[in-house]
């Protein structure tokens, strides 16, 4: 070996020699995955299939809750179907629930599970509907009327939210040694089926679980201040207020929601990070600190 390949090697190797207690404290943990449907279009996503099958490999149990939103978009717009969203939340009617399924449960799970077997790994992509493991509800949402501050019921449609999880289907597929990857697709009471936003669905599936972490890959550093810095660790409480005093607005809210109920539900700690950052996983589980904003109790 020449000095300079020497040096490089004895680097790696000091890398890999710190990880050590990292992977010590994620042993056998159970880790849930949300992974978004504009992370997935990016040039990063064979590197994602590699480090989910590397938590794998080390004694982590990755559990993957993918979303689909740009994909949906995609198809709808062939189909010469428009959207509307409220809140974040696509009002989605009796046609377009068809999509949605088509979209979240058909191509794009297929898609992320073969990212992650094509790094080695095994991966069983799921619907929500499989096993019973997503039982939902309609979604309810309300609006305050401006000028008469009356309360107004808004029917978005086939958009549902987690009634109840059946973890045995995710235990069953983690204890042959298997990853899920799951499509957030819920069933009603009567069979129907509900469209459920990727990060509730996630925050859900980690609650039930009592994961020890939930890490939602986004395209933001994570939540940021006021003059645009990353806030590396917040608790609920200092969430609240940075609600209240509008620094955390629009698409961010629905996502520290999540983490709250999943800390909440027991999660010990809920992370939004960067997925644009290469290898973002690794080093938000394996370098003291993280890359994200970590929301815990
Ligand atoms: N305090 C904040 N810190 C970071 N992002 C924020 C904040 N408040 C609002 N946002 C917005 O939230 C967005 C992330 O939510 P969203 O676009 O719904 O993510 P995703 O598509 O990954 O689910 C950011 O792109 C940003 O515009
Ligand atoms: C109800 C609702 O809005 N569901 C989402 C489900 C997909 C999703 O959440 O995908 P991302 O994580 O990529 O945004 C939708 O129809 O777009």
């Amino acid at each position: 070996m020449t000095d300079d390949a020497m040096t490089t090697a004895a680097q790696e190797a000091h890398i890999v020699a710190r990880a050590l207690p990292y992977l010590r404290r994620y042993a056998g943990a159970t880790i849930v995955v949300k992974y978004g449907g504009h992370a997935m279009e990016g040039s990063l996503a064979n590197e994602f299939g590699r480090d989910i099958a590397l938590l794998k490999q080390v004694g982590i149990n990755p559990v993957v809750v993918h979303g689909g939103g740009p994909q949906i978009n995609a198809m709808l717009d062939r189909l010469g179907i428009e959207s509307r969203f409220i809140n974040g939340l696509r009002v989605t009617d009796a046609a377009m629930v068809e999509v949605v399924e088509m979209v979240l449960s058909g191509a794009v799970n297929k898609q992320v599970a073969g990212l992650i077997n094509r790094a080695g790994a095994l991966a069983v992509g799921i619907s929500g509907k499989d096993g019973g493991l997503i039982r939902a509800r309609k979604a309810q949402r309300t609006v305050k009327d401006p000028d008469s501050n009356i309360e107004r019921v808004l029917d978005l449609g086939y958009v549902g939210e987690p009634s109840f999880i059946d973890t045995r289907v995710i235990h069953a597929l983690t204890g042959a040694g298997l990853i899920p990857v799951i499509a957030p697709v819920g069933s009603g009471e009567d069979g129907e089926t509900y469209n459920i936003n990727a990060d509730t669905a996630a925050g859900a599936i980690a609650g039930a679980l009592n994961a020890q972490r939930l890490l939602m890959l986004t395209d933001v550093p994570g939540v940021l201040n006021k003059e645009k810095q990353l806030l590396s660790d917040l608790t609920m409480a200092q969430v609240k207020d940075l609600i209240a005093d509008g620094t955390i607005s629009g698409g961010m809210i629905p996502k520290v929601e999540t983490c709250m109920e999943a800390v909440t539900q027991g999660v010990k700690g809920a992370t939004i990070l960067d997925g644009r950052v290469p290898h973002a996983l690794l080093l938000e589980l394996f370098t003291e600190g993280g890359i994200g904003t970590m929301i815990h109790k």
